[in-house]
């Protein structure tokens, strides 16, 4: 369904990307191997953990990549310095590398790469872009509905950003990044349409405003949705008018006896825990426990506690503008960086970039992503990056896991079974994932959950999550940092 709606994204990458992709054409060096990880370095709101998302979107960009004439007539009238044999070149161009990647829904966490390509560095450059604009805002939209879903984990969550959502894709992947971390519903029936998520929907002010009488209205729609409608309360007074008006549609309904009755009432102002406790109080006096009481206005998951905690009767919560906009953190900061080339004679050597910031000094080489599960709590110890050539972990052999920043924070582990986090996805520039259902996933990202502490996992000052290097990759990113700096200060002393 989705496939043949998607645009051709061909060109959903950054200019620079494109002028690599020339130069290392014009220097024949466009078939070299290159191997690129993806990772962020600093998680979104203080939560302690990220939801991975946006690889579904990320295959299906993959496999549609190609650059058609329209592509190819816009490169040639955009740069005059690319040869019209690169433009050709470009017409055969296909994804041929491999990839792999955290299965959606996964928890990711600062530093640990969430996706490797190793391919050709005409290929794995191209990609960049898109990959990032996929996973950044996908993996802060599940994010942020996950830490919604911490405040209020037995109620029904709705999906309402649409309207205030950064323009249309935004809306729809947002949609689906909420329901993987567990929201139940989207109003966006696009989202629906494509992805299968549940919609659900109430009425606006509109619906009130329209008629001479707030019970008309409520009459009207009622009537017209039988058994599936949420009356909006709060047009002109929520307790003097908007309940009792509903009471009356609903207690109409019930009187009929074929169960189709109001489902539940909306507030949508005011204070959201004083008026949902008055009106539940008026809901049950009248014999209407069944009318369940839906909130919206500006929440998010600090409102929603405070609400909890002040004792709202809500059971149900439409979340817009904060979630879909992430808004008091707009940004996922994942990046994409080269770790390892291909050399003269044919084979991978690790590569780093220093930085005067000791945090974007990249970990080099061709690695292994492990989640160390302890055997006797059955829950996570620790991420464990180690070389490829490694193996003690893939063998269950002793590991210590120590801090890479404070090496003497460590312990030695035994009992563990260590879970490789990145699943292939492409072999060769064949997909060889399939990619899961919405349902799968979503169950996926929940049972993860379940193999993280509350430490991890609270709101407010999360315990930071442990993530190690093995002490050869350790050690091979501190001898290349010094080894840098001497040839720095011979270049600069020459
Ligand atoms: N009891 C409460 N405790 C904490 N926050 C609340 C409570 N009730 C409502 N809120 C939140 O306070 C904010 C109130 O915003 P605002 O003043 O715009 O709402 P309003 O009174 O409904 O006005 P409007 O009619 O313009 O929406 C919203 O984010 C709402 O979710
Ligand atoms: O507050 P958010 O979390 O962003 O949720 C979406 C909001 O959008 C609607 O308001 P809007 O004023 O646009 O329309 P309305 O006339 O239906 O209230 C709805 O009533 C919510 O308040
Ligand atoms: O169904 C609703 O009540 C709804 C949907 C989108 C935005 N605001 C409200």
């Amino acid at each position: 369904m989705y496939a043949e709606q998607q645009a051709n994204l061909v060109l959903h990458t950054d200019k620079y990307q494109i002028n690599m992709m020339y130069a290392h054409w014009k220097h024949n060096t466009h078939n070299k191997k290159a191997v690129f990880e993806a990772y962020f370095r600093k998680l979104p709101f203080g939560n302690g953990y990220a939801v991975s998302a946006g690889l579904e979107r990320v295959v299906r960009y993959i496999n549609s990549l190609r650059f058609d004439e329209a592509a190819l007539d816009y490169l040639r009238e955009q740069e005059e310095n690319y040869d019209p044999a690169f433009l050709e070149e470009l017409k055969s161009f296909r994804f041929t590398g491999d990839l792999y990647a955290c299965e959606e829904g996964t928890l990711v966490f600062p530093n640990v790469p969430f996706l490797r390509v190793e391919g050709r560095i005409f290929e794995a450059q191209l990609i960049e872009t898109a990959v990032l604009n996929f996973f950044n805002f996908q993996t802060l939209i599940a994010t942020k509905a996950a830490r919604i879903k911490v405040v209020a984990p037995d109620d029904i969550l709705m999906e309402f950003g649409t309207r205030r959502a950064q323009e249309a894709d935004a809306a729809i992947w947002g949609a689906r990044a909420a329901y993987v971390s567990g929201f139940h519903a989207t109003s966006n029936m696009r989202a629906g349409q494509l992805f299968g998520i549940p919609t659900k929907g109430t009425h606006a002010h509109a619906w009130v405003q329209d008629f001479d009488s707030e019970e008309e209205a409520f009459t009207r729609f009622a009537d017209a949705l039988p058994g599936q409608s949420t009356l909006l309360v709060d047009t002109y007074d929520t307790l003097k008018s908007g309940v009792p008006n509903a009471i009356k549609v609903a207690k109409r309904l019930a009187a009929q006896g074929d169960g189709k009755t109001v489902q539940a009432i909306r507030l949508d102002s005011g204070d959201l825990a004083y008026l949902s406790i008055e009106a539940r109080k008026m809901l049950d006096a009248a014999g209407l426990t069944h009318v369940k009481i839906v909130a919206s206005n500006d929440l998010d998951e600090h409102t929603i506690l405070h609400l909890k905690a002040q004792g709202a009767r809500i059971d149900s919560w439409g979340i817009g503008t904060q979630l879909i906009t992430a808004a008091d953190h707009p940004a996922l900061g994942g990046v994409y960086k080269l770790v390892a080339k291909e050399t003269a004679d044919g084979t991978l050597a690790p590569t780093i970039k220093i930085s005067g910031n000791p945090e974007k000094i990249t970990t080099p080489g061709l690695k292994n992503v492990y989640r160390i599960i302890s055997r006797e709590t059955g829950k996570a110890v620790g991420d464990y990056l180690t070389l490829q050539s490694e193996t003690d972990a893939a063998k269950g052999e002793p590991l210590t896991l120590f801090d890479p920043v404070h090496t003497y924070l460590n312990k030695t582990i035994t009992e563990y079974d260590a879970v490789d986090l990145l699943t292939p996805i492409y072999q060769k520039g064949e997909q060889v994932y399939e990619l899961p259902t919405l349902d799968a996933i979503r169950e996926h990202h929940r049972q993860q959950i379940g193999l993280f502490w509350p430490e991890t996992l609270r709101l407010l000052n999360p315990e930071p999550y442990h993530v190690s290097l093995s002490k050869q990759t350790y050690d091979m990113k501190m001898q290349m940092i010094h080894g840098m700096k001497e040839k720095l200060n011979r270049d600069l002393n020459q």
